[in-house]
């Protein structure tokens, strides 16, 4: 199976997670855009969905599923969203998409938090996945001095400005043995808005596509 035909078989797994829960809050990514084409099946069924980006919200749209502004639904009863990597606690790099910001408000604001991914997201420690940091652009400099102090080295990921109007530095070099304290530290750092590290809130259930099987944890 190609990684992208396991994305699509995750996807259909997170299907029965969302039956009869209502508004679903709904991730961004390759995995999240076969999970979004699996929902305009059972478009019926669901009440519409608060997006965690611009990308999302256009192909909800297009699918002809509502999309709900969250400050106007309350806490959402599950979110479906994709990783970039995933440790055995169930906590996550995020970001690779630069959707980061919004994907941590829609997590913090919901109760169930199924995380779906290809095999090839498992790690043992985070960090081999270059960390994202969403900085306000007249911070960038600055935040990434402090970065490098804390052992990291930031890169610029020149070009991208997220749905926030904001800039993103991939930090390199982390291997993170405590992503808590370390997630902690990183949002601790003034023009910081968001650190791609879901840690202190990490996912609720995994559930990865490895070959034929689907492992839920
Ligand atoms: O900003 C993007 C998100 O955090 C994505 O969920 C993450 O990058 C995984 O994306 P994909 O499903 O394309 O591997």
């Amino acid at each position: 199976m190609t990684q992208d035909e396991l994305k699509q078989k995750v996807a259909h797994a997170a299907l029965p997670y969302v039956k009869d829960v209502g508004i679903i809050g709904v991730g961004t990514g390759s995995t999240i855009k076969h999970f979004i084409n699996y929902l305009a099946d059972i478009k019926g069924e669901i009440e519409g969905a608060v997006s965690s980006s611009e990308g999302t919200t256009e192909h909800l749209k297009k699918v002809g599923i509502p999309v709900l502004d969250l400050n106007a639904v309350g806490p959402l009863q599950v979110y479906v969203d994709g990783a970039d990597e995933i440790n055995p606690l169930k906590q996550l790099i995020k970001g690779g998409g630069a959707a980061l910001t919004r994907e941590k408000i829609i997590a913090a604001a919901s109760e169930k938090f199924i995380c779906i991914a290809d095999g090839s997201k498992r790690v043992d420690v985070l960090g081999a996945f270059p960390l994202p940091v969403e900085v306000i652009p007249m911070a960038r400099s600055y935040v990434a001095r402090e970065l490098v102090k804390l052992g990291g080295q930031p890169v610029w990921r020149e070009g991208c400005v997220t749905d926030n109007h904001n800039h993103i530095l991939d930090v390199h070099g982390f291997s993170i043995a405590e992503p808590i304290a370390l997630e902690r530290t990183i949002n601790n750092i003034t023009g910081v808005v968001c650190v791609g590290l879901f840690a202190a809130r990490p996912a609720d259930i995994v559930l990865v596509s490895d070959g034929e099987q689907i492992i839920t944890f």
